[in-house]
């Protein structure tokens, strides 16, 4: 093992980029990863965590930069933990997330020949989210910018993002490219007004203050903008002078949730209330329109989403006869996106609140063919369910990062669909899951696209015949 040590300061060639937007770098062998490193660099970097098999080190200076770096557009881009990969070139971000995709496969030696093709981009990899989550807090971290400029700052008040790692301190964002235009300012507007008014944020080791999250969901092809205000008890007057604000300095925003959530969890989840509008927005994926309530999952990258659904649409090559079992299908998205190529879609979900949007959704577009139940999908395929529904000629299964429960991999093989599309935000775990379907499916296809460019998320999607 080299002779590297904890508190080190030593000089290094950055190699490949390697899990979680770090970057693999090797003394004698030993791997060091490299935090903010781009292959190509030759960096001096301190040593903060020394293991036997690895150490985990930060870049106290670039010597020599790669070709690979390019200059972040966002002031916050070293520091913030939204983005890992800004001072990368996008097209650099693309072939490191294939790779990655590729790697995960190859580990397994059963899928060690699967090709993995060029990610489908962004066309535009700025302003794509349409939805961020912002914490307050009352432990302001300042950045390195911040403190050398000698300036004096609050530092018992922030709204905006955690830095990596960090559970307490949180950035007080002035700005962030990654969502529309609007998301700043409301941002600021939000900020500006609460701290004229001496509301405190949440304090999170002493459960104390009253702001807790904002977060703003915005309709990218209608325009629509949601802001739910997440509070610690609700406080009439407040919320109607934040309402007030609102409706007079940004008439662009549709509609005004507040949530109480009381308990300690960082979760912005808790009691529901419509200040002004509907109470939901809308977009529209492929021509459908889709409404979307406060605590629904929609696809954070609109634009992507139709991209990630016309090809798993093309992976699961459909037949007007074909029955669909569309699982973990969320507001019923891509059930109604592809119910016109199929006889009938049957979409299971756990979040109740989501089975009634996908209803809605499947009734608001004059969709017919398609039925919602809701529950944990490991429990679902009951043989009265079968019996009702009948065997499906194709599964399109997208669960949550975790993947899908072992019982739910075993009913798949028992229904033994002649076409499975697994779409996935985590190939590590539809790697995995893939496994114990291998006597039962040959992987035939396998397509990354890209839904969270400058981070290093990506959405595979993989299609399986029957063997
Ligand atoms: C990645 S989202 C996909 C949603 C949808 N397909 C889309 O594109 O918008 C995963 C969904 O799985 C749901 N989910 C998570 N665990 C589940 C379970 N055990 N049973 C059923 N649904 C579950 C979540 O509520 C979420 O809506």
């Amino acid at each position: 093992m080299a002779s590297i040590k904890r508190g080190q300061h030593i000089e290094l060639e950055i190699e490949k980029f390697a899990d979680k937007g770090k970057s693999l770098a090797r003394v004698d062998g030993y791997v060091v990863f490299v935090h903010g490193a781009v292959p190509g660099d030759r960096v001096k970097a301190y040593v903060f965590k020394k293991k036997k098999s690895y150490a985990e080190a930060k870049i106290d200076e670039v010597i020599e930069p790669s070709e690979l770096r390019t200059e972040p557009r966002c002031r916050y881009a070293d520091e913030c933990g939204g983005c890992k990969w800004q001072h990368v070139e996008y097209e650099a971000q693309l072939e490191a997330k294939r790779q990655s995709v590729e790697e995960t496969f190859a580990y397994n030696s059963d899928f060690s020949g699967i090709e993995v093709p060029p990610v489908i981009g962004c066309d535009s990899p700025y302003r794509y989210r349409n939805k961020m989550d912002f914490d307050f807090s009352a432990d302001r971290w300042l950045t390195s910018a911040e403190i050398d400029s000698g300036q004096d700052f609050d530092t018992d008040f922030a709204v905006g993002l955690h830095v990596p790692g960090n559970f307490f301190k949180v950035l007080d964002l002035q700005e962030c490219h990654l969502p529309s235009a609007v998301t700043p300012k409301l941002l600021n507007g939000i900020r500006d007004f609460a701290k004229a008014r001496d509301w405190k944020p949440w304090d999170i080791r002493n459960h104390t203050g009253f702001l807790r999250h904002l977060v703003i969901r915005t309709g990218e092809h209608t325009g629509d903008v949601m802001v739910n205000l997440v509070t610690n008890g609700y406080d009439e007057e407040r919320i109607e002078a934040v309402s007030s604000f609102l409706q007079e300095e940004f008439p662009e925003v549709s509609t005004f949730i507040h949530t109480n959530h009381k308990g300690k969890s960082q979760n912005p989840q808790g009691r529901e209330r419509t200040i002004f509008g509907s109470g939901v927005i809308y977009d529209v994926i492929g021509g459908y329109r889709f409404a979307i309530s406060p605590s629904a999952f929609f696809q954070t990258n609109t634009t992507q989403a139709e991209t990630l659904y016309e090809v798993a649409r093309d992976f699961a090559d459909l037949k007007p006869t074909d029955r669909v079992y569309d699982l973990y299908c969320g507001a019923g998205t891509i059930s109604v996106f592809l119910s016109q190529r199929v006889d009938k879609v049957i979409g299971v979900e756990m979040v109740e609140a989501a089975v009634d949007n996908a209803r809605t959704n499947a009734a608001m577009n004059n969709i017919h063919n398609c039925t919602f139940r809701s529950g944990d999908l490991k429990d679902v395929f009951t043989p009265s369910f079968i019996a009702e529904h009948g065997r499906p000629d194709v599964v399109i299964a997208d669960p949550p990062r975790a993947g899908m429960h072992k019982k739910v991999v075993q009913q798949i093989a028992d229904l033994h669909p002649e076409r499975f599309v697994y779409v996935s935000c985590n190939p590590q775990t539809q790697a995995r899951d893939l496994d114990l379907l291998k006597d039962y499916y040959r992987i035939d296809r396998v397509q990354p696209v890209d839904m969270f460019p400058h981070t290093p998320h990506i959405e595979n999607v993989v299609r399986c015949t029957r063997k």
